[in-house]
């Protein structure tokens, strides 16, 4: 059996049996299993597509086994949706898709399994991958439904990107936007100002950020300045958010500044960098303490190190009234718009989430308004284009807010940050989307206060 295909079936078993993460599972099964590159790529390939693709081939599964997929043994669906991937998918020769199925299926269940596993990929083989697709789209009960097979993701998320882009005047996109969430992102590297520049991590010019750089390939810690902590991964949508707080307006010696809800510290670590090079002092805070720690280790590398708080944001406007001169509130949210980088998180997310999220969202945002000094400036980032949680927030907050909180025009301050035209829509807001800027669907509104 190939190492790879063990370590994918174990990873998408422990996704889905234990609520594990396949970013952080993954990289350590390949680093125990010291396997070549090639085999680790593999692994990774097998792993992530057929996580993001599972809706799709569920639909292949229920029509080549005759029965819905939630009447077979879930490690058993595991074996048969990684199969799946190569066979549609990857192309893999018929006879070693199936047989490493086969063998995989033993080791996971019982012999009436196994030949089970070994029809249902028979039948698979017997038609081309394109007739799977035409087979599965005749099924479909209406255009959500249709597209939910098509690009496999859940249709409530399909009507929520919908509604999103059409509230940006960019209906027609939609399809653009669900075959971008199904292909694996550049990693995007950050120079930290004042610790690196871009020139010295030696890779490719960023798509939009004017502190970031694309790496192709390779590993980010071969990086010198990754090394060192000067660079980080980040994605290019989270730099121009940092930056939009930043550099919305000049940065007067003495600021105070507070990241309400750092972990694991990304953005925290660019704006105490921001920080540093203007004279202002960074304060970061979390509400868990494992991710407090991550934050102080994302910014063990400024001296003196920005403080880190383990807080409940939603009391900082009682015990921090009137007191920063900037805030960032990257709030807790769904994550709908990094479902790239994120292979199972869209069919762990249910829409009851994005209620109980809006909620916190606002009592984030009220108290955030409360410990903004006079004239300060708050920005609100989410990585989630859902309106609930975006557009709707921000007018709730303002409502909330008894009208102390303004928002201000955003787009042309994310603009005037942007290395290239982000041809952003006339709003108040920005929403960045990965099938246009090449970044996550970043939500950005900045707001100051009306005193
Ligand atoms: C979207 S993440 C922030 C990502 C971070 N800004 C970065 O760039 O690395 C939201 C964070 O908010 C934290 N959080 C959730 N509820 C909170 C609360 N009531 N107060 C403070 N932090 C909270 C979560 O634990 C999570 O680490």
């Amino acid at each position: 059996m190939q190492p790879a295909r063990r370590i994918a079936l174990d990873v998408i078993m422990a996704v889905r049996a234990d609520d594990a993460y396949a970013n952080l599972l993954l990289p350590t099964a390949l680093q125990r299993a010291r396997l070549s590159d090639a085999d680790a790529a593999f692994a990774t390939e097998l792993c992530y597509g057929t996580l993001r693709l599972r809706g799709y081939y569920d639909r292949v599964i229920a029509l080549a086994a005759g029965r819905s997929t939630d009447k077979i043994d879930p490690p058993i669906l595991d074996v048969l949706r990684l199969a799946c991937h190569q066979l549609l998918s990857l192309r893999v020769a018929d006879h070693a898709a199936v047989d490493e199925a086969v063998s995989l299926a033993k080791t996971v269940g019982s012999n009436s399994a196994t030949g089970f596993v070994n029809g249902v990929l028979r039948t698979i083989t017997r038609t081309p991958a394109s007739e799977w697709l035409d087979r599965v789209l005749a099924t479909a009960t209406d255009e959500d439904d249709r597209l939910a097979a098509l690009y496999s993701h859940p249709a409530w998320v399909i009507r929520a990107f919908r509604q999103a882009l059409a509230a940006d005047d960019r209906a027609d996109e939609l399809e653009e936007l669900l075959a971008a969430d199904n292909v694996a992102p550049q990693v995007s590297l950050v120079a930290l100002p004042g610790l690196a520049t871009v020139e010295e991590l030696d890779v490719h010019p960023a798509a939009v950020s004017p502190v970031g750089g694309i790496l192709e390939g390779g590993d980010p810690l071969a990086v010198p300045a990754v090394r060192r902590g000067a660079a980080r991964v980040q994605d290019e949508g989270s730099q121009l958010a940092a930056l939009a707080l930043s550099r919305a307006r000049t940065v007067t010696p003495g600021e105070k500044w507070l990241d309400l809800c750092a972990g694991p510290g990304g953005k925290a670590a660019l704006l105490a960098a921001e920080a540093a090079v203007g004279g202002a002092t960074l304060t970061a805070a979390e509400v868990v303490p494992a991710r407090a720690g991550l934050v102080r280790s994302a910014l063990s590398v400024f001296d003196p190190a920005p403080e880190v708080w383990v807080l409940d944001g939603t009391t900082v406007g009682d015990t921090h009234p009137r007191e920063f001169d900037r805030i960032l509130l990257d709030a807790p949210c769904t994550g709908l718009g990094a479902l790239r980088r994120r292979p199972e998180a869209r069919w762990r997310k249910r829409p009851r989430d994005v209620a109980d999220l809006a909620e916190l969202q606002l009592r984030l945002l009220v108290a955030a308004a409360e410990a903004l000094a006079p004239g300060g400036l708050l920005a609100y980032v989410t990585c989630s284009p859902h309106l609930g949680e975006t557009r709707v927030a921000v007018q709730t907050a303002t409502r909330r807010t008894g009208g102390r909180l303004v928002p201000i025009e955003s787009a042309s301050v994310v603009q005037s940050v942007a290395v290239r035209d982000l041809d952003l829509p006339a709003t108040n807001h920005v929403q960045l989307w990965p099938h246009r800027h090449g970044t996550d669907a970043m939500f950005i509104q900045l707001f100051t206060t009306s005193d």
